[in-house]
Parts: structure tokens; sequence; C-alpha cells
């Protein structure tokens, strides 16, 4: 039994389709990473695993149960951090884990889930006063209560500086150690790469890739991308590399040409650039990151940055 199976799964708001005959499974265990642009339909499959909001068409299991007419066995062995979660700035961290466990009907330490998210000492202050990473924590502490199976997190990296995304991984880390499986939508490719077993992407509500990052990259025709450096380079610079033999992408990147390489030899594209295009003044081939993989599969026109 997978963790997550969704089968043939589809969400039409009126004419908009924001998930599209949809297939996934997401095994006991795994780290998963959910991925896409803005509108891919990522919120929307989140929001149909946890039932709020109802399929079109397909059928969608968590932790054996159909999501649909089992929603309440769902939701008690899932912990779920939301896009849009809310905290009462009166109550202390304390109270409002007190609160959520008095509603779950669960007998737990609350100082101890504190801890597992880091913030027990600030226990007894006004989550009022809290930045946004120790809100985020808190309402993690809360989706924590009664060792849920499974962890939906949307976006938890939104709005962490680097020490608390880093430590958010380790959290992450620490509850899947534990037995828990994990499944979280992102747009901050590095803590996706740093932490996922397999990621998924989908683009305009279309499953368009699913592996590991090493599958993915093999995936790919070299599973590198070239860096060129060139003096002055223009937007027209980059369409006219798009346009060249065995460019599969070409794209602005800090002020380089970020080059996807398909089915030529690099050497062939650097000389045409340098021939044809401009002068070139410096390059170097990098194995590609998962930034660079999510371009290739989602970007829809040459040229186009995320
Ligand atoms: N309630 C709704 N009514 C109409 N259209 C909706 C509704 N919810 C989502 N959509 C549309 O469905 C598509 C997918 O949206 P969704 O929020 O699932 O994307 P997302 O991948 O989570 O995006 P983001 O990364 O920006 O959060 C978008 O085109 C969006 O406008």
């Amino acid at each position: 039994m997978g963790a997550i199976e969704i089968d043939g799964l589809t969400k039409q708001f009126g004419d908009v389709v924001a998930v599209d005959d949809l297939d996934l499974r997401i095994e006991e265990g795994e780290i998963f990473g959910f991925l896409g642009p803005n509108g891919a339909g990522k919120s929307t499959t989140i929001d149909i695993l946890l039932d709020f909001i109802r399929p079109t068409e397909g059928i969608v299991t968590v932790l054996g149960h159909n999501a649909q007419t089992e929603g309440k066995a769902v939701r008690q062995r899932t912990g779920v951090l939301p896009d849009a979660y809310h905290v009462y700035d009166r109550l202390t961290g304390l109270q409002h884990l007190e609160f959520a466990l008095e509603m779950k009907g669960v007998d737990e330490d609350p100082i101890a889930l504190l801890e597992r998210v880091r913030i027990a000492d600030a226990a007894y202050r006004k989550a009022g006063g809290y930045s946004k990473g120790m809100r985020q924590r808190l309402v993690l502490a809360m989706a924590l209560i009664g060792d849920p199976d499974l962890l939906i997190l949307d976006e938890p990296s939104t709005g962490l500086d680097p020490n608390g995304a880093r430590e958010m991984r380790e959290i992450i880390r620490a509850e899947n150690d534990r037995g828990t499986t994990v499944f979280f939508s992102s747009h901050v490719m590095e803590q996706v790469e740093a932490v996922c077993d397999r990621v998924a992407i989908i683009n305009r509500g279309e499953l368009v890739a699913v592996d590991t990052i090493d599958g993915l990259r093999d995936a790919t025709e070299t599973g590198e991308t070239l860096y060129v450096s060139v003096a002055d380079l223009t937007d027209e610079i980059v369409a006219h590399v798009s346009e060249l033999d065995g460019v599969g992408r070409a794209t602005a990147a800090d002020g380089r040409l970020r080059v996807i390489v398909d089915g030529v030899s690099k050497f062939d594209v650097l000389r045409a650039i340098d021939a044809d295009v401009v002068p070139i003044q410096d390059f170097s081939v990098v194995e590609s990151s998962l930034e660079d993989l999510f371009v290739r599969y989602t970007a829809d026109e040459p040229g186009a940055e995320i």
C-alpha cells in the first residue's frame, strides 16, 4: 500500500483545468517533493488529499483510506502545515498546543512537541510576538500532535531565512526518521534537493516528471548545463542561442547564458555560439541542479526564466 495513491485525478474550476488526469504514488516512509510553477495545481491537489475540495474525476487514497469518503480517518493520521495558517496573537505557544491537544483528544506533553520544533524556550511567550519562522514551527508542532503517519506541508520554507530553512530540513528528516511519510510542496529547489527522496514536477495541472533527482538528471540528455560568459548579454543573444542546433533551452542566469544541450556535443554548441552569435569569454559545465531540471521541465517559452 502506498501512503498516497492518486489515480486519474482531474479538478476543474469552471473552464480552468487545475489538475489534469494526474496519477501519482508516494510510498510509505518517503520524503516526497511536489514541485511546479505558480498555478500548476499543487495546492489544489493537496486540498483534495485532505478533502477540503472534491475532485471532478479520479480516486485519491491516503494511508489506505479513500480521501473523499473517509476524510476523517485521513485527517486523524495526517499532520498538515497549510499554505495559509493562522495563529492567535494573544495565546502563548503552550496554550496553542494545549488547545490543539484538547481538540484532537490526545494526551501528549505540549512542551515535548515544542521541543521537537525547537521553540520550547518561547513556550510562555504570546504568539503575537513570534517571528514568521517561529509561527511556522508552532503550526508544525500542532501538526505533529498524535504522531501522524503522514505530514503534508504546503511550502514549509516560505519566509524562512537560511538558518530557519536548514532547521526545517532537519525537523523534516527527524520526523521521517521516526517513520513519518512527508509530502511537501515547495518552490525552494535547494530545500527540495537537500531533503527529498523523490520529486514530482507538475505543470499546468499535468505531471511532467516523477523520479529521484539523479533519475531526473539521467532522463535529460546530458544531466549537465553549460554556463557561458559573454561581454554584454542581451535578450537577442539569448533568443539567437536558443535557436542554434543542439540547444534544448537557453536562458539568462546571473548575467551568464545558461544552456541545456540536446543531442549534440557541448563543444559543437560552444563553437556555434562563439562563431555565429557572440564571442565567448569563459564557460563552465556543471551537473544540472534541480533548478536547471525544473526550468527544463516547466518553462514553456524558450528563454523563459522561472
Ligand atoms: N477556487 C478556485 N476557483 C477557480 N480557480 C481556481 C481555484 N483554485 C485554484 N484555481 C486555479 O487552478 C489553478 C491551479 O491553482 P493552484 O492553487 O492549485 O496552484 P499552485 O500550484 O498551488 O500554485 P502556487 O505555487 O502559486 O501556490 C490555477 O489556475 C488557479 O487559478
